[in-house]
């Protein structure tokens, strides 16, 4: 019988827990796969007025889930005020991604859907990663270089080449071995993951017109066509350095499967543009599921019981995707 999938809560006072219970509200009309929440228990009920089952076992959420949101408590985060994030809160939501990703590792969920958590908050509270992809990568004992972090809307695929980092600090960190492990994990991943065997990828110039011959920067010619005519030779199907500017628009996207970006705003403005609402965050090569909304904690909006559960529906229903595509890609 297949496993639940774990969705862990993020930080209680972002909107984390609230889109999970309006998920588990719409779980009928949406038709979506069994899950249980990672959470203080504490955290859902600040929020949101549907039953909770407090669970002591992963095994008990597929009976639980039929009449409530089963969920298994991690430490008590305290009082749960929505908006203020504090200390208590970033130690629960590290606790509920730890044990989320356990589960997931020891096939006890079928795979991981993570809240929003604030990295600030958890940097404060011994995180020492960028974000979640990095810590997941690390406890799935994948270098971070070979991981890809996938931005997936209806109509457009993203994976930004280098992520958390400043913009000053992005020419210094590009590397035509980092693209190629990049691509190599697009390209894997969207096999894998989507069915795709052979996607088209698209990799983006960093300066702009692709640089134009050097004209305007050379990483291009230095970095980027180095890593393309290697991804060829080993048989990718492979397109750029395209100006990102002409490369998200509709015609250009249907040309391509995934784009890999050069710089974290060259990906996901044109991803967040087009489908803020539904679209998910995947990251490729784990060898467990793992996806996320793609907004953050929004704690402006929250427990104003605002939050659109829209992204993390389609966050449920990626990673439940993912899993079976893996069954057959895996044989
Ligand atoms: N996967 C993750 O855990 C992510 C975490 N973050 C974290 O989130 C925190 C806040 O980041 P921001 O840049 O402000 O982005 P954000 O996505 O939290 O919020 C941006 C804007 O969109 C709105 N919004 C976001 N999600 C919404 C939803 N489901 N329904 C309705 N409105 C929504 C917010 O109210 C806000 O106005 C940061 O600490 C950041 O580190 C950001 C992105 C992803
Ligand atoms: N901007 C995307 C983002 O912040 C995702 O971060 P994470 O999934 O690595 O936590």
């Amino acid at each position: 019988m297949t496993q639940l999938l774990a969705i862990s809560a993020g930080d209680p006072a972002g909107i984390g827990p609230e889109i999970i219970g309006k998920s588990w509200d719409a779980r009928e009309a949406e038709g979506l796969t069994p899950f249980f929440a990672v959470g203080d228990p504490r955290a859902f009920e600040a929020v949101w007025h549907g039953p909770i089952e407090v669970i002591g076992d992963p095994g008990e959420a597929r009976d639980a889930f039929a009449t409530a949101l089963p969920v298994l408590p991690v430490i008590d985060s305290g009082p749960v005020i929505p908006g203020e994030p504090d200390l208590d809160g970033a130690r629960c939501a590290l606790q509920a991604l730890e044990m989320g990703v356990g589960l997931a590792r020891a096939g006890t969920a079928c795979g991981i859907v993570t809240g929003p958590i604030s990295k600030i908050q958890l940097q404060k509270v011994g995180f020492n990663f960028p974000g979640q992809t990095e810590f997941i990568a690390e406890a799935c004992g994948v270098s971070r270089q070979n991981v890809a972090m996938l931005l997936a809307g209806p109509d457009l695929r993203v994976i930004p080449i280098t992520v958390h980092i400043g913009i000053a600090d992005v020419p210094g960190a590009l590397s035509t071995e980092l693209i190629v492990n990049r691509a190599r994990a697009a390209a894997k991943g969207m096999a894998r993951n989507f069915g795709i065997e052979r996607p088209r990828l698209a990799i983006a110039g960093l300066n702009p017109h692709a640089g134009e011959q050097g004209s305007m920067g050379r990483e291009e010619m230095e970095i980027i066509q180095p890593a393309i005519d290697l991804l060829r030779d080993e048989g990718f199907l492979v397109a750029g350095p395209l100006p990102a500017d002409t490369m998200f628009h509709a015609a250009a996207r249907d040309r391509y499967d995934v784009a890999l970006c050069q710089y974290h705003d060259q990906a996901l403005i044109p991803v967040k543009a087009l489908h803020f609402d539904d679209a998910v965050n995947m990251t490729l090569g784990l060898p467990i599921v793992r996806t996320s909304p793609d907004h953050g904690t929004a704690f402006d909006i929250a427990g104003k019981g605002l939050a659109s559960p829209r992204s993390m529906i389609a966050a449920i229903r990626m990673a439940r995707a993912a899993w079976t595509h893996r069954q057959s890609y895996e044989g």
